[in-house]
């Protein structure tokens, strides 16, 4: 029988998936193994979260079609899901939003909201809401947990002047938490050191080392397809099976956006084209 000590986890990653790759499911194989080796949790759902076309990323394609290779790439999971609630916003959500989303989601399912007082709960959480500091929103002992799964670049883009909002670093990593994938490259555990946010924030950051290093990265996958060249068996074959069927990835498709600002930059600087 399980401990009354293991917390559920669901973990969430949020990202372009243009497309998604093999090491974009090894993420959540090696988060789940790390965080259930601890004895301290369960991994219970994994969710995949595309962002949304006004994300304004060079060469990022619609998201139906991002969309639909996560489906066909979470096919054989019995775990890791796909969901489109952040595609299907008009404009770009910050992730903390999204995570926010998600969580409330979990919330009202283990709360069975409709039984109970919908006034008492928003005014709970809003009492919780401005002190992350060695707390969390799990107040009840089997609460389900959510954390952002991440790759080290995402961690380290934390430190990029204009693209993510302080409150919402204090948010993600101190309210929920963070599982953190190394990228070669990348070194999380100095990135943490030397921020004191992140220091601060540091028992809710679970950093997973890839030992077996993979460094498939979507950039390279478009590059391949553009020039004719195979991706076999750095993508589910399904995913290929659909880039083949529906012309994807092109020197065109490509050029998306070159002009454009990306739009955390756009949001928190007002500047709109480059
Ligand atoms: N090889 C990898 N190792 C660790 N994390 C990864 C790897 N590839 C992707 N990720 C993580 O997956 C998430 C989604 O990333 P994203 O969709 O940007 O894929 P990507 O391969 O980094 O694509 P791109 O090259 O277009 O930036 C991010 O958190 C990213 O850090
Ligand atoms: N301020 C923010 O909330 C913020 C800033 C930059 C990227 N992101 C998110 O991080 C992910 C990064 O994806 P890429 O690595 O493909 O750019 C996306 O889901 C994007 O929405 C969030
Ligand atoms: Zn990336």
């Amino acid at each position: 029988m399980e401990g009354q000590d293991v917390t559920k986890v669901v973990l969430l990653a949020c990202g372009s998936f243009n497309p998604i790759t093999n090491m974009h499911l090894r993420m959540f194989e090696l988060a789940r193994d790390h965080l259930e080796d601890t004895g301290q949790y369960r991994v219970v759902k994994g969710i995949i979260s595309p962002v949304g076309d006004g994300y304004k990323k060079k060469g990022l394609i619609e998201a139906c079609h991002r969309l639909a290779m996560v489906r066909l790439a979470t096919e054989d999971s019995d775990w890791i899901t796909v969901d489109a609630w952040e595609t299907l916003q008009p404009e770009w959500v910050e992730t903390a939003k999204v995570v926010r989303h998600h969580f409330d989601e979990i919330f009202t399912v283990e709360e069975n909201i409709d039984d109970v007082d919908t006034v008492k709960y928003p005014k709970k959480r809003r009492i919780e809401e401005n002190n992350f500091e060695g707390s969390s929103v799990y107040k009840r002992r089997d609460a389900t947990q959510l954390m952002l799964l991440c790759g080290a670049d995402v961690l380290e883009s934390f430190g990029i002047p204009n693209l993510w909002k302080q409150e919402d670093i204090d948010e993600i990593v101190g309210r929920y938490g963070l599982v953190c994938i190394t990228r070669s490259g990348n070194d999380p555990h100095k990135f943490i050191h030397q921020s004191d946010t992140l220091w601060k924030y540091r028992k809710n950051i679970h950093v997973v080392p890839e030992w077996v290093t993979n460094e498939i990265s979507a950039t390279q996958v478009r590059r391949a397809l553009r020039r004719g060249r195979s991706v076999r068996y750095l993508l589910p074959d399904r995913v290929v099976h659909y880039i083949q069927e529906n012309g994807l990835y092109s020197a065109e498709s490509e050029q998306k956006n070159a002009d454009v600002v990306l739009a955390p930059f756009q949001r928190y600087t007002g500047a709109s084209s480059s």
